[in-house]
């Protein structure tokens, strides 16, 4: 069984339609990969999907449940976390303390935790720092832990953002374009760490421009066209696709003339 089942997802705005009746099955594991040229309709499928904007017709459901209609939130406690395309720390807060925000979506927090006997409060924080210095340790991101977030360079904001959501323990981690703005040595470093995550038992779907790093990456490949669904399968497949091809060169025709 898919982990996420996508049923005729569409999003219209105005005349526009951005999504258009895309149906698509992603199982639990592995990391697979949306492309498509700008404006496709990539992050406005992600957004449906993540909870973050409301489908104009459609269904997505989520390891055996109705997820479409629930709010971000709820979406995220279920195990579908997401990173954005640009970068959302809190940039006030250290990169630990970033990580105990992610860690924190599963410990019960605010009034509650004032409730609860200072005794097992405390063993919960100690289990969140254990955690979060764990997966520091695992991203790169440890000698950093004490640096607040705004003075991190780019790539180890990225880096961070990933951290967190790996914090809040996904069991699918949607990727808004990761390697946007990272160099080759960077892009390279993240490609290694994607392929742990997966091998850990995460599952990933990615949306990346970058098409070295999804030729790498990605165990399956579907692609968006005006909206639609144009092909999906292997990279191998995908990339000789006589659809996808011409997709691609009509951008780029398009943007020489
Ligand atoms: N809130 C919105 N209101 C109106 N139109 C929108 C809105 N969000 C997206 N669109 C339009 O929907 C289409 C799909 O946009 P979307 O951002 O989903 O594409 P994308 O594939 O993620 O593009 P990119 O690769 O450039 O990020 C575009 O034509 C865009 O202008």
């Amino acid at each position: 069984m898919s982990l996420l089942r996508i049923e005729g997802l569409t999003r219209r705005f105005g005349g526009l339609v951005a999504v258009d009746d895309v149906s698509l099955d992603i199982p639990a594991d592995g990391l697979s990969a949306i492309i498509g040229p700008n404006g496709a309709g990539k992050t406005t499928l992600f957004n449906m999907i993540s909870g973050f904007m409301p489908p104009s017709a459609g269904s997505v459901h989520f390891d055996g449940q109705k997820i479409s209609g629930l709010p971000p939130e709820s979406i995220a406690r279920r195990g579908l976390i997401r990173t954005f395309q640009l970068v959302q720390l809190f940039e006030g807060l250290t990169v630990l303390e970033n990580v105990k925000v992610g860690c924190h979506l599963h410990t019960r927090g605010g009034l509650l935790a004032a409730l609860m006997p200072l005794s097992r409060a405390r063993a919960e924080e100690a289990s969140v720092e254990v955690t979060a210095r764990r997966l520091v340790e695992e991203t790169g991101l440890a000698t950093q832990a004490g640096t607040y977030a705004a003075v991190l360079p780019y790539g180890q904001k990225r880096l961070l953002e990933i951290t967190r959501a790996l914090a809040a323990r996904p069991k699918l981690l949607l990727l808004d374009e990761p390697a946007a703005g990272l160099n080759r040595q960077e892009t390279d470093a993240l490609a290694i760490l994607l392929r742990r995550i997966v091998a850990e038992g995460t599952a990933i779907l990615l949306i990346e421009h970058d098409m070295n790093l999804v030729m790498n990456v990605a165990d399956r490949i579907a692609v968006l066209d005006f909206g639609r669904l144009i092909a999906k399968g292997k990279p191998d497949e995908v990339r000789r696709n006589p659809d996808v091809i011409a997709a691609y060169l009509g951008t780029q025709e398009a943007a020489r003339a």
